[in-house]
């Protein structure tokens, strides 16, 4: 029992090794997240203000990180030019502009006030 869930745990993190070699917009984004957290800091933000920020963040990263492993799927399946395979990614990506599109909203609406 308890072994199984360490294998989980161990290929989820290969997961997350695999994703930060493959996808440099996870650095951009964790150097987005240390900045955030710093500006939350500064501004010694309300518990709601950051869970907000706090789902705002995973959304981000959940996302990324499923659009990663469609794009894995999607180039495993085929190398040639389909238009499922278009579809499948774009609106996979679309996933993730629309967590991003949420992380804005968030920190708009938490961080305005407080610089203004
Ligand atoms: N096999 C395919 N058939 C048709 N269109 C594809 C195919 N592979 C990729 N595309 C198109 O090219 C776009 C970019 O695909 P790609 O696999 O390069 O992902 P990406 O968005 O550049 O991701 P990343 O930069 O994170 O690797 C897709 O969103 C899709 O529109």
């Amino acid at each position: 029992m308890v072994n199984r869930l360490f294998r989980r745990f161990k290929f989820a993190f290969m997961g997350l090794k695999t994703m930060l070699k493959k996808d440099m917009h996870v650095l951009s984004h964790m150097v987005v997240t240390v900045l955030v957290i710093l500006l939350g800091l500064f501004f010694s933000l309300e518990k709601v203000e950051w869970l907000f920020i706090i789902s705002a963040i995973f959304a981000v990263l959940v996302t990324e990180v499923m659009n990663t492993g469609v794009e894995y799927t999607v180039d495993l399946v085929t190398g040639d030019y389909h238009e499922y395979a278009k579809a499948a990614k774009d609106v996979s990506a679309a996933a993730v502009l629309l967590s991003c599109i949420y992380a804005v909203a968030v920190g708009l609406v938490v961080f305005i006030p407080y610089i203004f």
